[in-house]
């Protein structure tokens, strides 16, 4: 099944531990409303670098246990990204797995990039692959919930007050700004110095889409939309204002305000709780979602789903490759085994598959296992390895939602 953002079905609140059964509890485009027909799926995998591999072992383990679990058929195919795809064919990301990707019904996907070529030229770094996929798959809708679990409030680096009942939306444009902004490059200015440059700039379509997504977000959560910019000195910002409040006309459940990102930065550690759903850039969003992330209690909780108009959906956690921890087991998988279940709910439209998934990560939280970066007083440490094989474990006893909150 390919992605569509055009309808209006948004699923848009993956945990349900506070009120499962509550009106809030909508779905996306294919949820209960709209069950899908189709049972059977290729994937395409891409492990990438670092933790990479090694967080989506897991994430494959528990997706085909789900998956026969829910007589769902899940076909994967393994392709080279980003430095495994440098070393092996000499780019980072090779056509072959660009038509793989675009050929299945949904990507999950590490990360990329590591030590080893960090001073490679733009086009030979890992980094570059990952664009050129999530340009290629036109993936523009990058959904980045940041939900504070009840388990791990006191893993959180904020006070527990600030941090309790967190539940925030990070929407962020994905395929321009000044990522894929011209010109770009480097030069020498009248000086005769050397310079770096890009260039932040948006069409109105690009922001009209993205901002239609956040509205339609906004309105099956909380009905509140933050749109970020920087519009007091950037006139691509002006733009973006511009344009999302002439289409808050069109949505007038949703109460939008705007905050400049420097400020959002620090509300976001000030109290976070005053956010339901957040819209803004592609850079913004990158460095808003990270820094969200620890109010869950570690990177490596959070997923993403990143989603386009048609053609298949890519999911991968919002952390990179951690060089610094690979290889030692030691990699929180928790924010890929959510990003898998975000791939069966809004990228198959398999949501009993996805709750499933949802709930057998909250029951092994309530057991206590935990890896070293969400770790506390009183919870088991246990490596990557095994927290897959206890988060399986809870997929196959199936807790009752109830159960798991
Ligand atoms: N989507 C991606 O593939 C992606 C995202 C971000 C960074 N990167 C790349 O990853 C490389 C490293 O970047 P970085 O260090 O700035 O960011 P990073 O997210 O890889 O790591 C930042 C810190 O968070 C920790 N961390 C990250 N994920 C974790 C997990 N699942 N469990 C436990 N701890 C975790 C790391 O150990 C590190 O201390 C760079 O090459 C960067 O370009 C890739
Ligand atoms: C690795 C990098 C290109 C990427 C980004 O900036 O989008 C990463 O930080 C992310 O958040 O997915
Ligand atoms: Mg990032």
């Amino acid at each position: 099944m390919s992605t569509s953002l055009q309808t209006e079905l948004f699923h848009l609140k993956p945990f349900h531990f506070r009120t499962p059964s509550s009106s809030k509890r909508t779905s996306l485009r294919c949820s209960a409303t709209v069950p899908s027909s189709k049972r059977s799926y290729k994937i395409t995998l891409l492990p990438g670098d670092g933790i990479g591999p090694e967080v989506i072992s897991v994430a494959k383990d528990i997706l085909l246990l789900t998956g026969s679990l829910h007589g769902i058929k899940l076909e994967f195919q393994e392709k080279l990204l980003g430095g495994a795809a440098l070393d092996a064919t000499g780019v980072p990301l090779p056509d072959d797995t660009l038509s793989a990707a675009k050929q299945s019904d949904a990507v999950l996907l590490g990360a990329i990039g590591g030590y080893k070529w960090d001073k490679n030229e733009k086009h030979l770094k890992p980094e570059t692959g990952l664009l050129q996929l999530r340009e290629g798959l036109q993936v523009f809708a990058n959904l980045r919930p940041a939900t504070v679990f009840p388990q791990l409030v006191d893993a959180s680096t904020l006070k527990r007050e600030v941090a309790e009942g967190v539940d925030l939306m990070v929407v962020r444009e994905l395929t321009g700004g000044i990522y894929f902004g011209k010109p770009r490059g480097f030069g020498t200015n009248e000086n005769g110095e050397e310079t770096g440059f890009n260039t932040e700039i948006y069409a109105a379509h690009e922001i009209d889409r993205i901002a239609r997504v956040a509205f339609n977000i906004a309105r099956k959560r909380g009905g509140k939309l933050c749109s970020v910019d920087k519009a007091n000195v950037l006139e691509a910002s002006m733009f973006w204002r511009k344009r999302v409040v002439a289409l808050a006309q069109e949505y007038p459940d949703v109460e939008l305000s705007h905050m400049y990102v420097d400020n959002a930065a620090m509300q976001l550690v000030r109290y976070p709780k005053q956010f339901d759903t957040i819209v803004t850039n592609n850079i913004f969003g990158d460095i808003l979602s990270d820094e969200a992330s620890m109010i869950t209690g570690s990177i490596g909780m959070l997923p993403s789903a990143s989603l386009g108009d048609s053609g298949p959906g890519l999911f991968e956690p919002i952390h990179g490759s951690a060089p610094d921890i690979a290889g030692q087991d030691k990699a929180n998988p928790f924010a890929t085994v959510l990003s898998a279940a975000m791939l069966l709910k809004y990228g198959l439209g398999e949501v009993e598959a996805a709750e499933r998934i949802e709930r057998a990560v909250l029951e092994t939280l309530n057991r206590g296992f935990r890896t070293a970066d969400i770790y506390s007083d009183g919870t088991k440490l246990v490596g990557c390895k095994q927290l897959g094989e206890e988060i399986l474990k809870s997929v196959e006893s199936h807790v009752p939602a109830a159960a798991a909150v």
